[in-house]
């Protein structure tokens, strides 16, 4: 079966936990076993005590039954412990798993798809392929060994009623294939709707200042309202084929049990059978036909799991960012074990997905450095600083960090080595020394306050009762803009790193505390190399050398001064901006965006 072959696939990926697995499901079979001893007995209590009289085996039997009852139960309750124990360990496991793969992943690949697809696989397609793994395929061997064990003790009381049973089995078993095709596609839809719903739900919470500011409300009911149309369709089919599934089972069931009487109870009146044993004959009838019956009950599961699996080998299949097979990061030490880096490339393409973003770039920036990149808004100052990280996949020509290639330097010894300021911060729920602290996990209090400190924020942390200790709520919702800079400002710097890459960091900095702080990065930055775009004459002017973008590539590089006297779009840029900073307008049309 297909979701068999799926399952053994991914538990390899995963602690399959075989062990406890193997106890919970021994525990299981056995109650199972014995609780279909049940009828046998109670044919025996009929045919021996009530017809033949006999009333020294009431005690036994009775005792017998309760005895295997209390042992069934026992062992269900300890088996079905056990799997919900494997089920919740499972979910984590895949967890893990997935977010692990989503690390290693093309940074691009997950920002065009959004929380959305993440969340659907994180959250759905985890719980279903867990409850498949320890509830739908223990219930499924369960209903196989049921169904061996009654037709057993079928045949034991007389054959031709097994032979009866046997030949209902592949009629019960044609059932499910009726409906398994229109099953299939409803649980597809339902899982794609699932994920799209869900990157909707996410871009209204995180849109509310735009939904409410821009009175929208009415426009997302709207689109809510259409996406949840195809989902109700499909979720009505879906239900719909389920149950035309699981009742036609049970019809076929009924139809068996009328047949069985009428020939068992034609035996009886013959003397033929005992009607303790026609008594017991049809709940075994019932037990090898009813896990025919719950399969076809279980087929809308069975579905939703392939498909969840389906989705999650898909995701784990996604090929891994350069970095991330990098291999080890010996003889890449952080400074000062060795020399700050240098950075070169030489025709640099960039392009995702048949786009290309990067033209034939090239940069030296020396180990030391402090390399200004400027252009308008879209010339691929950002695209070039994540391909600096290893985030952006090189096309061709070469990218070199240190001595090493881009595709060589493995993430551990990127992410140790690089510092990254962007124009968006990101800050955890935690406290602040706790944000600050990431940059540098065994940083202590006294650094922590100094990096604040160096980027402006002592003030308004001391002012706070709990201080560096204050805890930051959803994405440090109670500070500023310009504070949250400030924050990952902090973080980048407490990690001392080779290489500092500033992508427009001072962006909502108003212009007393943007002086403050790229004097901070300035001192941090003395003796290790620096890329910056930033729209700030001042910090231009003072960069060792400065690389002019125009769509995707370099169109100059020099000094200032250089630069000055032959890059006529430099000229019209830095005298945009240096009128903007003598009218001393801090926002809008700024360097990069003209
Ligand atoms: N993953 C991607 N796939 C396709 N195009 C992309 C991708 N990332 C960026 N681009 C495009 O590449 C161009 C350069 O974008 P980039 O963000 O690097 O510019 P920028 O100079 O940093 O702009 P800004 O100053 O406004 O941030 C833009 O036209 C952008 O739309």
């Amino acid at each position: 079966m297909k979701s068999i072959r799926m399952y053994v696939r991914l538990i390899r990926r995963i602690r399959p936990r075989w062990r406890t697995a193997s106890v919970g499901l021994l525990l299981t079979l056995t109650s199972l076993v014995l609780n279909l001893c049940q009828p046998y007995l109670v044919s025996r209590f009929i045919d021996e005590v009530l017809i033949g009289r006999n009333a020294r085996l009431v005690v036994p039997i009775l005792g017998a039954s309760l005895g295997l009852a209390a042992v069934a139960a026992l062992g269900t309750v300890i088996g079905f412990t056990i799997f919900r124990f494997l089920e919740a360990r499972h979910t984590l496991d895949m967890r893990t798993t997935i977010l692990r793969h989503i690390r290693r992943i093309p940074l691009p690949e997950i920002e065009k798809h959004g929380a959305g697809k993440y969340m659907a696989l994180l959250g759905m397609d985890t719980t279903t392929t867990a409850r498949f793994i320890n509830v739908i395929m223990i219930e499924l061997i369960s209903l196989w060994l049921q169904m061996l064990v009654a037709l057993a003790f079928l045949f034991t009381i007389d054959w031709r009623l097994g032979l009866m049973a046997v030949a209902g089995i592949p009629i019960m078993m044609s059932l499910p294939r009726l409906y398994r095709r229109p099953i299939r596609a409803a649980v597809g839809g339902l899982r794609s709707h699932n994920e799209q719903i869900g990157s909707s739900l996410y871009e209204s919470i995180q849109g509310s200042r735009e939904i409410r500011a821009y009175g929208l409300e009415g426009w997302e009911e709207e689109r809510n309202e259409a996406m949840y149309e195809g989902l109700v369709k499909l979720s009505v089919r879906e239900g719909l084929f389920r149950q035309l599934s699981g009742q036609t089972g049970t019809l076929a069931v009924a139809l068996a049990t009328v047949l069985l009487y009428g020939f068992g109870s034609g035996q009886v009146l013959s003397g033929a059978f005992s009607v303790g044993l026609l008594v017991a004959a049809v709940p075994y009838l019932q037990s090898v036909l009813n896990p025919i019956q719950g399969m076809n009950y279980l087929i809308g599961d069975l579905i939703g799991s392939e498909v969840a699996m389906g989705r999650i080998e898909a995701f784990l299949s996604t090929p891994a960012e350069s970095a991330a097979e990098a291999g080890d990061d010996v003889g890449l030490e952080p400074f000062p074990a060795r020399r700050p880096l240098d950075l070169t490339c030489k025709d640099l393409v960039v392009a995702y997905e048949g786009t290309t973003i990067l033209r034939q770039v090239s940069v030296d920036v020396r180990e030391g450095q402090v390399a200004a990149f400027v252009g308008r808004s879209g010339s691929g100052k950002s695209t070039f600083f994540k391909a600096v990280q290893g985030f952006m996949p090189v096309a061709s020509g070469m990218l070199r960090i240190g001595e090493r290639p881009i595709r060589d330097w493995p993430r551990s010894a990127l992410s140790r080595s690089v510092s990254f300021v962007s124009q968006e911060t990101f800050l955890f729920r935690g406290t602040l020394f706790e944000n600050v602290a990431l940059g540098k996990r065994d940083a202590s209090e006294e650094e922590v306050c100094r990096a604040l400190r160096e980027v402006g924020l002592q003030a308004y942390v001391d002012a706070l009762p709990a201080g560096i200790h204050t805890q930051l709520d959803n994405q440090g919702f109670q500070l500023s803009g310009g504070q949250r800079q400030r924050m990952a400002i902090a973080r980048a710097i407490i990690k001392q790193p080779d290489l500092l890459i500033l992508d427009e960091p001072t962006s909502s900095l108003d212009r007393h505390t943007e002086e403050q702080v790229l004097s901070t990065i300035q001192q941090v930055m003395r003796g290790k190399t620096t890329l910056i775009s930033t729209h700030r004459m001042e910090t231009i002017r003072a960069a060792d050398v400065i690389y002019v973008m125009e769509q995707g590539r370099v169109v100059d590089s020099g000094t200032h001064d250089e630069l000055m006297d032959r890059c006529a779009l430099y000229v019209e840029l830095a005298k945009r901006e240096e009128r903007h900073e003598r009218d001393g307008r801090t926002g809008g049309e700024r360097l990069e965006a003209m």
